[in-house]
């Protein structure tokens, strides 16, 4: 996407710290290879940087003043109080001190298993009557879901959209279309295919046909945990994509491809080139925050401004936290800007007291979505809202005792079919490729529905 100058200069003033020495280093000297050795802060001292918590707090105070037009005539946050809370010296000298390092463990499999903390107190309850209202209005949705699907199924989703907070009833065609997203991903196999160190063309396959979506978020906010339960592959079955308590465990853009083989007419097939096996490539990333590398935040950030066939990005966000991140914000704004659609997801609202989570998520949804209209504003409109694409935020919790299964599209059904709309399907009875309206070179490809429906 061509940035005009003033966007562009007003994207670099609202970039955090580390992405300004990047830029500064980058335009006087692109060596990539010098870049991959710098930490993801270059502002904050070493041993600052390796607590948790550290490098938001130092970049707070920079980026802060440039994000803040975002929420230029709305409530007060529960984020904005606590992170103005987290600034004074003593909240800062207990993190920087007390923080205890995670406890080392990798696994591919085992999910939810982190060290039982005690229940987290809220940061802030919410003040106004509307976040008031919207938790009520929550409770009460939440009271309307059947008995046996009430508690979060293990990796079940719920979608939360400003109309209507809780899918709990679906149309007869959505049925249909949940079904037809369910054997997209679970009929066949999801396969790794490579991993990348960078953007670099010359890392990744190359593909002039198939969408990709990309998973993004901060270090250990749970993205390889989704993509594994994206493609049905939990507890008992082996993800493929690792996971682990330690943040900062994936180091590298892990792409796979998942749904079935696409019928792509030969003459549109390279010559020499293999045709392609999958109808979507999901891409895992490295996370952006503690224990991360400026170069990974390099090779995700021209991933998504560069790549070709890039159709959409998944963002999660830790509902932990209860509030976006600098660095959120700021890949918001990336996505944004290289007009990129946009699903977002807050993860683990199991954590902390199961019973608040309704109206801690659903403060958190609302502030999102009041953020994403805003920075759709604030880049001129056109941030593919019209799919709706963005209109939802969806809600994960893999820690919650499972009961049912949620056939309603509130459930991981719901956001798999998300998914395949952003990336240019169609899902009615079966799944087929529509027409993208969006600029790319070479022939439109349809490709035909999953061989056996
Ligand atoms: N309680 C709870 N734990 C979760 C949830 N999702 C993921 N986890 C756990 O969070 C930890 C981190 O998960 P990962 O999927 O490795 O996170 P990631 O974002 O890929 O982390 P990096 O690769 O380090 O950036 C693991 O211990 C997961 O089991 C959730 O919804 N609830
Ligand atoms: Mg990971």
């Amino acid at each position: 996407m061509v940035v005009p100058t003033t966007a562009a200069h007003g994207l670099i003033m609202s970039l955090p710290p580390w992405q300004l020495s990047l830029r500064r280093l980058s335009a006087t000297k692109p060596v990539f290879l010098r870049l991959q050795t710098l930490p993801f802060s270059v502002s904050v001292p070493r041993d600052v940087r390796q607590r948790p918590g550290a490098v938001r707090r130092a970049q707070h105070a920079s980026v802060g003043e440039a994000l803040s037009p975002l929420y230029a005539g709305e409530a007060p946050l529960e984020g904005r109080v606590s992170a103005e809370a987290d600034k004074s010296p003593t909240a800062v000298a207990t993190k920087l001190r007390g923080k205890p390092r995670p406890k080392q463990r990798d696994d591919g499999s085992s999910h939810g298993a982190q060290p039982r903390k005690a229940p987290q107190q809220p940061t802030a309850s919410p003040t106004s009557e509307a976040q008031a209202s919207a938790a009520a209005a929550l409770e009460r949705a939440v009271a309307q879901i059947p008995a046996d699907s009430r508690s979060l199924a293990t990796y079940k989703l719920i979608r939360h959209s400003a109309s209507e907070p809780l899918t709990v009833k679906s149309s007869r065609a959505e049925v249909h279309q949940l079904a037809a997203a369910e054997r997209f991903f679970d009929r066949h196999p999801c396969q790794l295919l490579y991993s990348a160190a960078s953007a670099s063309p010359r890392q990744h396959a190359p593909n002039a046909h198939i969408p990709e979506v990309a998973i993004l978020g901060a270090s250990n906010v749970g993205k390889s945990s989704f993509l594994n339960a994206l493609v049905g592959r939990t507890r008992g079955r082996g993800g493929v994509a690792h996971v682990s308590q330690r943040p900062g465990r994936t180091t590298l853009m892990n792409v796979f491809g998942v749904g079935p083989r696409p019928k792509i007419p030969a003459s549109l097939v390279k010559k020499g080139a293999a045709p392609p096996r999958h109808s979507l490539i999901l891409v895992d990333t490295p996370g952006y925050g503690y224990r991360s590398q400026a170069s990974w935040g390099e090779a995700v950030t021209g991933y998504i401004r560069g790549r070709h066939m890039l159709r959409g990005a998944v963002l999660l966000l830790s509902s932990e936290k209860g509030r976006l991140l600098p660095e959120d914000e700021w890949l918001l704004r990336t996505l944004a800007e290289a007009n990129t659609r946009t699903l977002v997801v807050l993860t683990k609202a199991d954590k902390g007291r199961h019973e608040n989570w309704p109206a801690r998520c659903g403060a958190m949804a609302d502030t999102l979505l009041r953020v994403l209209r805003n920075m759709n504003k604030s880049v001129g409109g056109g941030w593919r809202t019209a799919t709706g694409a963005t209109g939802d935020v969806f809600i994960t919790a893999a820690g919650m005792d499972t009961t049912g299964k949620l056939g309603n599209g509130a459930g991981m059904g719901g956001v798999r079919a998300a998914i395949l709309e952003m990336a240019g399907y169609t899902l009615q009875d079966k799944v087929a490729k529509k027409d993208e309206a969006v600029t790319y070179t070479g022939p439109i490809v349809s490709f035909d529905d999953i061989p056996g429906q």
